[in-house]
């Protein structure tokens, strides 16, 4: 039989088979043993395809999230091997639920060490939610990041720390602090100790360009936060959020003490973080929330924000654009590392919350009034914006195209200094890196990050120096290592 007469009489056995079955076939296939083989191959065939999609239908119940990419863990975390990637970058956090999500999150929650902390890092991919989320993992903490991985500056950053910090097990959802149900669903999957909240609207100057959204993530997601863990949680988890030192603002005594005035605020991005002071203050009144405040002062180092202005200046001093200085502002520059040693410190000392949150009912308190904190977290040493930018010419072996103006009446304060002795005395603070010291690690994460031709530095020559730079310019052209 020709080729074409099987395909006949197979198409036929299904029209058949269609109506009358598999004996209507065989009688019309008349003994013909081809035929026969033919159409017993189609049932077998037809009966794996249904087998098939069974099994399918039974797989999508069984394993919803995997089915939706709903969940990022890390592909390729040597610590956690069984985690299969479920990172999808672009999904909703209304898919963030199910029992597959919630099996998820109390993997990477639980502490891999005795007495370790179980917490919850908001903006995780942001600058300083990275380094902690790192430095938590690394220590044996269980952490869970949340990020809405916003526009303010380059996502692609984000994105890099996000896959970074999967390699250490450490997932960061794509969801917003403004996500009530969220945050409820994530506290219903696990009793988180803590909650690093980071996530925040920062840039000083940007407020004048975008002043609503500052009061939706640094009021309105604050308040999120602060209802998830004092109303949804229980146990409640202690709260360590972001402050700021612009909440110092007008304040003129030096070194900044957490005694000295902050109702003046220079700028709505000091306003904002000042209000969440007194949020902070009625959440730890009302609901018994342990809650502590760092005042961050103008933190740098690897991995920072480009909207900085060390991260800004070294573009502009590779790309031969020019530097605008404010003139004669100074500014207690703060490294990364020591500040997350200050973040470490403030989550291991914060201190139980005290109130009953689950229904949201005011109950008994259990032990009396929960911690209210609020530290410094700075250097100790101001250092004009000037002499940065020397020191990133020496590092980047480039002359800075300067231009010095007065300073601006944009919510900016013209010098900040901070007095440390409280976070010293609670948890150890002791800053150590010099601004030198910093921006020199900041510089070799750079160029390596952006992939610049450095040869003409500071640190990889000899001979190049400050105010002499080489004549020979190397590529100016940025793009990302990632
Ligand atoms: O400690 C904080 O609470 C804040 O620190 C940071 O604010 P700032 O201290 O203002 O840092 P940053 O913008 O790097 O400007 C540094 C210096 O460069 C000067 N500056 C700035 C821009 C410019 O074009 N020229 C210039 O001279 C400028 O006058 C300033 O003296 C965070 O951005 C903010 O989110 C918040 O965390």
């Amino acid at each position: 039989m020709p080729a074409s007469s099987v395909v006949d009489a197979a198409a036929k056995g299904v029209k058949l088979d269609r109506h009358g079955g598999a004996a209507v076939l065989l009688r019309r296939a008349s003994g013909a043993n081809k035929h026969l083989v033919s159409a017993s191959s189609h049932l077998l065939f037809r009966a794996t395809v249904l087998a098939t999609l069974a099994l399918v239908v039974l797989f999508t119940l069984h394993y919803p999230s995997l089915i939706s990419h709903s969940f990022h863990l890390s592909s390729s975390s040597s610590r956690r091997s069984s985690h299969r990637s479920l990172l999808g970058s672009s999904s909703s956090s209304t898919s963030y639920r199910g029992a597959t999500w919630a099996r998820e999150i109390r993997r990477s929650a639980a502490p891999r060490r005795d007495g370790g902390l179980s917490v919850l890092v908001t903006g995780a991919a942001g600058f300083v939610g990275f380094h902690c989320s790192l430095a938590l993992a690394a220590r044996g903490d269980g952490v869970v990041g949340l990020d809405n991985f916003n526009a303010y500056y380059d996502p692609s950053l984000k994105r890099a720390r996000q896959r970074l910090l999967a390699t250490r097990g450490v997932p960061v959802l794509d969801a917003d602090i403004n996500d009530a149900a969220l945050l409820a669903r994530l506290f219903a999957a696990w009793p988180f100790t803590h909650v690093l909240h980071l996530a925040a609207q920062a840039g000083v100057r940007h407020a004048m360009r975008a002043p609503q959204a500052y009061v939706a993530s640094n009021v309105a997601g604050l308040v999120s936060v602060f209802e998830a863990a004092a109303r949804r949680a229980d146990p409640q988890p202690a709260v360590v959020w972001a402050s700021s030192s612009s909440v110092y603002g007008l304040n003129t005594d030096a070194p900044f003490s957490e005694d000295h005035r902050t109702d003046r605020p220079a700028s709505l991005y000091a306003a904002t973080k000042k209000a969440g002071e007194a949020i902070a203050h009625a959440y730890n009144h009302i609901y018994g929330l342990s809650v502590t405040g760092l005042r961050f002062f103008t933190v740098y180092g690897p991995w920072g924000r480009p909207d900085m202005a060390y991260f800004a200046f070294a573009r502009a001093v590779v790309a031969g654009d020019p530097v605008t200085l404010f003139a004669d502002a100074r500014r207690d520059f703060t490294y990364i590392d020591d500040v997350v040693r200050g973040c470490l410190g403030a989550l291991d000392t914060a201190g139980k919350s005290t109130g009953s949150g689950s229904s949201g009912k005011k109950k008994k308190k259990k032990s009396g009034p929960a911690p209210l904190r609020v530290y410094n977290l700075g250097n100790t040493s101001p250092v004009p914006v000037a002499r940065m930018v020397a020191v990133l010419e020496e590092l980047l072996g480039r002359k800075a195209n300067k231009r010095v103006v007065a300073m601006p009446a944009n919510g900016d304060v013209p010098f900040t200094h901070a007095n440390v002795t409280h976070a010293a005395r609670d948890f150890g603070y002791r800053p150590t890196t010099s601004l030198e010291v910093g921006l020199r690690h900041f510089v070799e994460w750079f160029v390596r990050y952006y992939k610049i031709d450095n040869a003409n530095a500071a640190s990889t020559t000899t001979t190049s120096a400050a105010g002499k730079p080489r004549s020979k310019r190397k590529s100016t052209a940025m793009s990302a290592a990632s």
